[in-house]
C-alpha cells in the first residue's frame, strides 16, 4: 500500500457471505487446513475440534496472502481466524529467513485487548514458541522499559497505535523494511478510539507492501474508512448471521425497575439462585461498581470490580482471576469508552489517563474473552446499540450457552426500544429481549432484607 491512498475497494475484490449456522462451525477440521503440525497440536490442546465458520474461511484466505476484511460476531473465534494463518506465514519464512524481524504488527484498541491477543498467540505458538516470539507493548506504561524488549526483534508485536507510533518515532520500532503482516483487531473501534490521528501516521512509517487484516463485530463507517485507508482489493468475508446469537444459544431478558429497586433485585435474583455461575454485571458509572460491591459484601456476596481507574495491570489480573474462576461475580463499568451517549471521540489524540485517573485505553465490553460467563446483566441499561451487542457478547461465546439481562428503569426505556429495533432489524432470530418473570411468588422477606440494607447503605 502507498501511503495516503485512499484504495477503493477493488473490482476483483470478493465479497463472501457465509450462512449462518449456530456460531458457525466449518466442515472441514484443522488438519485439513494445510497448517504446520505444530500449529494443529497446539490447536488440540485448546480442545478445539473443527475451526469456526469465519476460521475456516478466513484461514486459507489469509496464508494465500489476501487482504482480509472480516465481520463476524462477538465471541465467533476472530482471533484464532487471523493469528493462525500468521503463525504458519512467519514458520514457513523461517524455514528461509535467518534474519530475525518484527514481520507483524498486531493493533489494538485497549490494553486488556492486547494483553489477550498475545495469550492467544502464545497458545498457538506453545510447540513453536523458539521459532515465534511476541511483545505485547500495549500494556507497560514505561516506555523505556519496553525498549529492551524491543530491540530482540520479536517476529510479532502487539500495540495499541498510540504506542506504537511512540516506539516509531523513538527509533526503538523499525518495521519499514520487515513487515509482512498488518492487522487491526476491533477495527470498529480504532477511530472511535480517538487513534485516526496516531493510525494514519503509522501507515506512513510502513513499508509499501504488506498484507492487512481488519477483523470486527460491526460494520460502522469507522470500518469503512479504514478500509480505504489500509485495505487493497480485499476479500470481504460477511457473516450473514444476527449481530448476536438467536436464542437457542442466548437468552435476552429486560425487567422493569426502577433506579432505587436495582439493588434489591440483584440481590433476590442472586440470593434465590435465579443467576447461577460466572456473571458479569454492567453498569455506568466507575462510582456504581464500587456502590454495588459494597451493597453486595453486606449480604457476603464477593465479587470484584473492573473498572478504567485500577492500574492495567490488576485489570489483566482481575480477569485472569475471574476466568480462573477465583470469583463469580465481576461488576464492571464501560461506558466512559463510548463517549457520551455513545458517540464516537473524533479526531483528537486521546491521552494515557483523562481527569478522573480513568484510562483511555480500557475498555471490557470489546473483544474481552471472559470464560465461560453464563449470564451478563445490565444493571444500567447501556447508552448505545453497539454497546449492548458487545456487552452481550461477553457471554454465550464459541459455542457456550447464556443469558442476558437487562434492568430497566422507566428514563431507559427509549434505549430498551432502540435495542429491540436495531436487533429484530438485522431478522436476528429471537433477539427481543423478552420480560423476566419471577419462578417464585416469595419474594417480600427478600425485600424487606434488601430496603433494610439499602437504608444502610444510603446511611454510611
Ligand atoms: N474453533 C474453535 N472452537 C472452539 N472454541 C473456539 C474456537 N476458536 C475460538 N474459540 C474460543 O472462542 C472464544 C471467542 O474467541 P475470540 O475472542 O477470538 O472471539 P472474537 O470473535 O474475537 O470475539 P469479540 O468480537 O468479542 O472480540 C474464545 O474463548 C476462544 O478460545
Amino acid at each position: 500500500m502507498v501511503c495516503g491512498d485512499a484504495l477503493a475497494l477493488g473490482p476483483g475484490s470478493l465479497v463472501s457471505v457465509l450462512p449462518d449456522t449456530h456460531v458457525g462451525m466449518a466442515e472441514l477440521r484443522f488438519h485439513e487446513l494445510g497448517l504446520d503440525l505444530r500449529l494443529v497440536k497446539a490447536v488440540a490442546d485448546l480442545g478445539w475440534e473443527k475451526p469456526t465458520l469465519i476460521q475456516e474461511k478466513a484461514i486459507p484466505l489469509g496464508m494465500d496472502g489476501k487482504d482480509l476484511l472480516a465481520r463476524a460476531r462477538t465471541g465467533s473465534g476472530k482471533t484464532a481466524a487471523y493469528a493462525i494463518p500468521i503463525i504458519q506465514g512467519l514458520l514457513q519464512d523461517k524455514m528461509t529467513l535467518s534474519e530475525q524481524a518484527v514481520r507483524v504488527l498486531i493493533l489494538v484498541p485497549t490494553k486488556e485487548l492486547g494483553h489477550q491477543v498475545l495469550q492467544m498467540v502464545r497458545q498457538l505458538t506453545t510447540y513453536c514458541a523458539r521459532d515465534i516470539k511476541i511483545a505485547d507493548i500495549s500494556g507497560q506504561a514505561d516506555i523505556s522499559a519496553q525498549r529492551p524488549i524491543l530491540m530482540e526483534k520479536p517476529d510479532i508485536v502487539v500495540g495499541t497505535p498510540s504506542r506504537v507510533l511512540l516506539h516509531i518515532n523513538q527509533k526503538t520500532l523499525c518495521l519499514r523494511e520487515s513487515l509482512r503482516a498488518l492487522v487491526i483487531d476491533e477495527a470498529d473501534l480504532i477511530f472511535s478510539f480517538g487513534f485516526e490521528e496516531d493510525l494514519k501516521n503509522l501507515l506512513c512509517q510502513l513499508p509499501n507492501i504488506y498484507q492487512s487484516y481488519l477483523m470486527s463485530a460491526t460494520f460502522n463507517e469507522e470500518v469503512k474508512a479504514l478500509k480505504e485507508l489500509v485495505l487493497h482489493n480485499p476479500v470481504i468475508l460477511k457473516l450473514e448471521e444476527s449481530q448476536l446469537p438467536d436464542s437457542s444459544q442466548l437468552l435476552q431478558y429486560h425487567i422493569r425497575c426502577e433506579e432505587e429497586d436495582k439493588f434489591l433485585l440483584l440481590y433476590t435474583l442472586l440470593k434465590l439462585s435465579l443467576i447461577r455461575g460466572k456473571t458479569i454485571i454492567f453498569v455506568n458509572e466507575v462510582e456504581r461498581s464500587y456502590r454495588l460491591k459494597l451493597f453486595l459484601e453486606q449480604f457476603s456476596i464477593p465479587s470484584c470490580v473492573l473498572n478504567s481507574e485500577l492500574p492495567v495491570q490488576s485489570r489483566c489480573h482481575i480477569i485472569a482471576q475471574f476466568n480462573q474462576s477465583c470469583y463469580d461475580y465481576i461488576i464492571a463499568s464501560d461506558e466512559h469508552v463510548l463517549g457520551e451517549k455513545g458517540k464516537k471521540r473524533t479526531g483528537k489524540k486521546r491521552k494515557g489517563k483523562s481527569e478522573k485517573g480513568q484510562d483511555s485505553e480500557y475498555g471490557v465490553s470489546r473483544g474481552i474473552d471472559f470464560h465461560n460467563v453464563s449470564t451478563v446483566i445490565n444493571f444500567d441499561l447501556p447508552l448505545s446499540v453497539d454497546s449492548y451487542i458487545h456487552r452481550a457478547g461477553r457471554t454465550a461465546r464459541a459455542n457456550n450457552p447464556g443469558a442476558a439481562l437487562s434492568f430497566v428503569a422507566s428514563s431507559e426505556l427509549p434505549m430498551l426500544q432502540e435495542i429491540e429495533e436495531a436487533l429484530g432489524e438485522g431478522g436476528s432470530k429471537g433477539c427481543v429481549l423478552r420480560p423476566y418473570r419471577f419462578p417464585t411468588e416469595d419474594l417480600e422477606g427478600f425485600r424487606y432484607r434488601c430496603r433494610v440494607s439499602c437504608v444502610w447503605l444510603r446511611a454510611v
